[in-house]
């Protein structure tokens, strides 16, 4: 099994290093000794087909599963046994599949909330941020909130409900809410689920510039076959819970044992036309 740093980067020290985790449910494994690791500044993708594990690796990796083995590191620091907002404050954020947010609440104050990952819970720290600090802290915070709702194109939508948004707007705030935490590591759970096409390409465009603009790392959960070769440095694939493939997008489409494992699947047509055009773009060169 080959390992790729990101398309024209040097190799660096990981961001994150998932090392032999396991997790079960009572008899089901649901990971048996998963190993990956994210570069800085890459688009890292794990993929497979339904029930291979990824909402389970994706929730072990935030906090909210313990793993039954194995440790995850993150800038060196081991974080398997630390919760999830400690896991946030360090600078890992995530979406969720099924949308988490508030949805009686205005898209601003959902983004907001986001920022409360960062906020000083201690009286004391409280106390030495009263005065100007604080203020230029509100500030700060106030600039944060205007480049991601600029970013993000939302404004129209600011003083909005969630809950009366189309599906893709709201997957949108769900990332600008995740972004307002200023993550080192975005951690997108299938960002274009139930995306249209035009939906789906105005995230890719988001996703490719969150790196560009904001240099966020990103690792996504996606079972879009073209927007994960598209644009991942580097993809994982998991079957039954274990990683069977990965490396660049070339080279997990060239790899049997992935075409195989998405046999049967509804994503096998979506892989084999991306081998067919990668194939014509091949023979055009
Ligand atoms: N909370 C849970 N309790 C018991 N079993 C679970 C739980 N969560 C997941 N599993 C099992 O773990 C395995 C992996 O599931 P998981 O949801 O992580 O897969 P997935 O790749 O995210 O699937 P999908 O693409 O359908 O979202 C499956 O066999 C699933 O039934």
């Amino acid at each position: 099994m080959e390992t790729t740093p990101p398309r024209g980067r040097p190799a660096a020290p990981p961001l994150l290093q998932v090392d032999s985790v396991t997790l079960a449910f009572g008899g089901v494994r649901a990971l048996s000794g998963v190993s990956f690791e994210v570069q800085p500044g890459s688009i890292t993708a794990v993929i497979g087909p339904n029930g291979a594990g990824k909402t389970s690796l994706f929730n072990t990796i935030s906090g909210f599963y313990r793993p039954t083995g194995g440790s995850i590191r993150f800038r060196g620091r081991e974080i398997t046994r630390l919760p999830p907002p400690e896991r946030a404050r360090l600078g890992l954020a995530r979406s969720f599949q099924n949308i988490a947010l508030f949805r009686g609440m205005t898209v601003l104050d959902n983004i907001k909330l986001g920022r409360h990952a960062h906020l000083k819970t201690n009286v004391f720290e409280a106390l030495a941020y009263w005065g100007r600090a604080r203020r230029e802290e509100a500030e700060l915070r106030r600039d944060i909130e205007e480049r991601i709702i600029d970013f993000l194109e939302i404004d129209h939508i600011r003083h909005a409900p969630v809950a009366a948004l189309p599906y893709g707007l709201q997957k949108r705030v769900e990332m600008a809410r995740a972004l307002a935490m200023q993550p080192e590591i975005l951690m997108l759970d299938e960002p274009v689920a139930g995306m249209n096409r035009e939906e789906t390409e105005d995230m890719a465009r988001f996703i490719l510039d969150v790196r560009a603009e904001w240099g966020a790392t990103v690792l996504m959960v996606e079972h879009d076959m073209g927007m994960v070769m598209d644009l991942s440095d580097h993809v994982v694939v998991l079957n039954f819970g274990q990683v069977i493939a990965q490396g660049t997008p070339a080279v997990v489409q060239a790899d049997p044992e992935v075409g195989r494992a998405y046999l049967g699947s509804g994503d096998v047509q979506s892989l084999r036309a991306k081998l067919q055009a990668a194939a014509r773009q091949g023979v055009a060169a």
